[in-house]
């Protein structure tokens, strides 16, 4: 049976109104694909300490983890993942790029110019209608 992951992912805004996205490294699964950044709920762990330490961890910054923006099941070749996509803002700190390939920031209208890990898409159209 394949296994199911519990990943949370950031929705953060800047002023501008552009949202946050990272390109997966080659060294990565799912490599070379944009995403959310975010990574594995820990067993029993709040599903919101657990994007601000991902954050933390991934990205060098404090940010607050605020509201569930979109939640959905995405079945992959080998594994399943519940996505939970939260809105989030910054408290300290810009964020570093360390593991990802790239770190960008980009208007509503133009993330549909990027390739999305598939887990990802509704997310993005949701964003996408938002406005
Ligand atoms: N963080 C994040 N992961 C996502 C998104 N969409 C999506 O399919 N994923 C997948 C990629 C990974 O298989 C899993 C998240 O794991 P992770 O980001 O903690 O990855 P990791 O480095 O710990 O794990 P791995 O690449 O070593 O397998 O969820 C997203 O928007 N954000």
């Amino acid at each position: 049976m394949k296994k199911t992951l519990k990943v949370v992912a950031a929705i953060i805004e800047n002023e501008n109104n552009e949202i946050l996205c990272a390109l997966r490294s080659p060294e990565m699964s799912i490599p070379n694909m944009w995403e959310f950044p975010g990574g594995k709920v820990d067993q029993g762990e709040d599903i919101y300490a657990a994007l601000e330490r991902e954050i933390d961890e991934e990205m060098n910054c404090k940010i607050k983890a605020e509201d569930i923006f979109h939640e959905n099941i995405h079945e992959y070749k080998e594994l399943i993942i519940q996505l939970i996509a939260i809105r989030a803002r910054i408290v300290e700190a810009t964020p570093q790029k360390s593991e990802h390939a790239k770190l960008i920031w980009l208007n509503r209208e133009n993330l549909n110019s990027l390739i999305w890990a598939p887990a990802d898409i509704p997310i993005v159209e949701k964003l996408i209608k938002e406005k």
